[in-house]
């Protein structure tokens, strides 16, 4: 089990977290779903290890292999889409050109393999970005708000391959994002955020995941509105 227990923060005077405690069931997707400012990425970067807590205990992640997707896309600029992806497997790289291919091919971005980043639209560095945190085998995937500058039918594709990934590798996923759809899509479990200082609001089991009723969404959209506008 990965968790975090009673963990605050601040920023100087600004008080970001206080007291979470939230638990990430190894091998499932948690979604952590609030407004923009509320502390999302903070709790990520605590998680990571990027950020120390001012107080409280953080369980299960030092030791482990993750991979962060950044809100930003942080790509190598000086190499290509292709080396980008061969660059986090290092040694193990060889012979995992088909690997690389097929994900690309995947994703649609097959055509973009040999551009630098530079010459790529940010929703297409966003999505380069998904695929690496893919392509290395980490045990925890932390991903902020992977999607947010990636058009809808593209945002499905990622989705889907996130999700499939996750699930076959046994991956544990924690994904942030303040939009309630996307939470609804990917994660087995969400947790919703209050605004700063961030405290959980509510905790659901979405019993919508991987069931393509679209009567199960509206009510899981429902219990979540619910949530927020409380
Ligand atoms: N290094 C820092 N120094 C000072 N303030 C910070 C720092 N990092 C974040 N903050 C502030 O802490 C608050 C929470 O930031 P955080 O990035 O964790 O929120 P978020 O929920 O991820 O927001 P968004 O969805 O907009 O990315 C914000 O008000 C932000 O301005």
């Amino acid at each position: 089990m990965y968790k975090i227990e009673d963990v605050s923060k601040s920023y100087g005077d600004l008080k970001v977290l206080d007291n979470i405690s939230v638990e990430f069931a190894a091998g499932k997707t948690t979604c952590l779903l609030g407004p923009s400012g509320c502390g999302k990425t903070t709790v990520l970067k605590i998680l990571a290890g990027i950020e120390v807590a001012d107080s409280g205990t953080v369980e299960g992640f030092s030791g482990e292999d993750i991979s962060f997707v950044f809100q930003e896309d942080r790509l190598i600029p000086w190499r290509t889409v292709a080396e980008n992806l061969e660059f986090v497997l290092g040694k193990a790289a060889e012979g995992k050109e088909n690997g690389i291919d097929q994900l690309l091919e995947r994703a649609g971005l097959m055509k973009y393999r040999e551009y630098y980043p530079k010459k790529l639209s940010g929703g297409i560095r966003k999505r380069v970005g998904i695929l690496r945190a893919l392509i290395y085998s980490s045990s925890i995937m932390l991903m902020d708000e992977p999607l947010s500058s990636v058009d809808a039918a593209n945002k499905k594709v990622m989705m889907d391959l996130i999700k499939e990934v996750a699930a076959s590798e046994n991956r544990t996923c924690i994904f942030v994002t303040h939009d309630i759809d996307e939470a609804i899509e990917i994660s087995n479990r969400i947790v919703i955020l209050s605004d700063k200082p961030a405290n959980i609001k509510a905790v659901l089991e979405n019993s919508y995941i991987g069931n393509p009723s679209v009567e199960g969404m509206l009510e899981m959209r429902k219990k979540i509105e619910e949530q927020i506008v409380r």
